[in-house]
């Protein structure tokens, strides 16, 4: 089980209000201790506004690093690119040229493109913060439930893994994507889990219960021992 701390907010701009702190403090944290600071971030509407925040602060932006959790295989000027989402929203103001490193790369497929984006992430010092979302599926980063490349996503030593999803109506019409690991998200020094609404609230419920975690893929994150995990839930 991981080390799992609650937190309910009233609204959104308490729980905006608290991950920017929380990241913050990993920042500076990471550059007392080791000089830099990385975070790994995940797109969605849940992290947006601290992103946006948190770009206008006079933060040690030259020794920070940002990195994705997760990635659609789609050019990163295309509409549902998370690295296009970062830009708009973090890299911009005071942190417009933040170190930043993505998962897309040339590759034709995302098996194809893993080796080169494996070697990026592994010469990457050890995340100080990594921001989750969920969906309402049970998938968290792009380890979605019974996807193909799943099970080698729970269980390989690489930082990060080919997926191909299921469709859904959760993962629209593009499957293909690179994403973190589990062993990936247990090396941060903290993680962040963010939650928004009652149907996400009832997933990670169900989440915290005995079960398969190729059916809920979160279940692998709330049952790792090495993970020191931050919930934040907001209606
Ligand atoms: O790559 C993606 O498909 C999204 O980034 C997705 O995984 C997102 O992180 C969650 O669905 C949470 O989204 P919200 O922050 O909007 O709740």
């Amino acid at each position: 089980m991981a080390n799992i701390v609650e937190r309910i907010f009233e609204s959104k701009a308490q729980m905006t209000e608290a991950l920017a702190s929380l990241l913050e403090t990993g920042i500076a944290s990471g550059i007392e201790q080791d000089g830099k600071a990385l975070v790994m971030v995940s797109g969605g509407s849940s992290p947006a506004p601290a992103y946006k925040y948190l770009s206008d602060l006079p933060l040690e932006w030259d020794k920070v690093s940002i990195a994705m959790v997760d990635e659609r295989w789609v050019e990163p000027n295309h509409a549902k690119s998370n690295e296009a989402f970062i830009h708009e929203t973090l890299l911009q103001n005071k942190a417009a040229g933040t170190h930043f490193t993505t998962m897309k790369n040339l590759a034709s497929s995302a098996i194809d493109g893993h080796a080169h984006c494996e070697e990026a992430y592994n010469a990457l010092k050890i995340p100080d913060v990594t921001i989750l979302g969920m969906g309402p599926d049970g998938h968290t980063a792009s380890l979605f439930p019974n996807a193909q490349g799943l099970e080698h996503g729970l269980k390989t030593s690489n930082i990060v893994c080919p997926i191909n999803a299921i469709e859904s109506e959760v993962t629209g019409s593009i499957t293909e994507r690179m994403s973190l690991s589990l062993h990936g998200i247990t090396r941060s020094k903290e993680v962040v889990l963010l939650i928004s609404g009652e149907e996400k609230r009832a997933m990670y419920e169900q989440a915290k219960t005995h079960g398969s975690e190729f059916d809920i893929p979160l279940r692998a994150v709330l049952n790792h021992p090495d993970i020191t995990l931050s919930v934040f839930w907001c209606p």
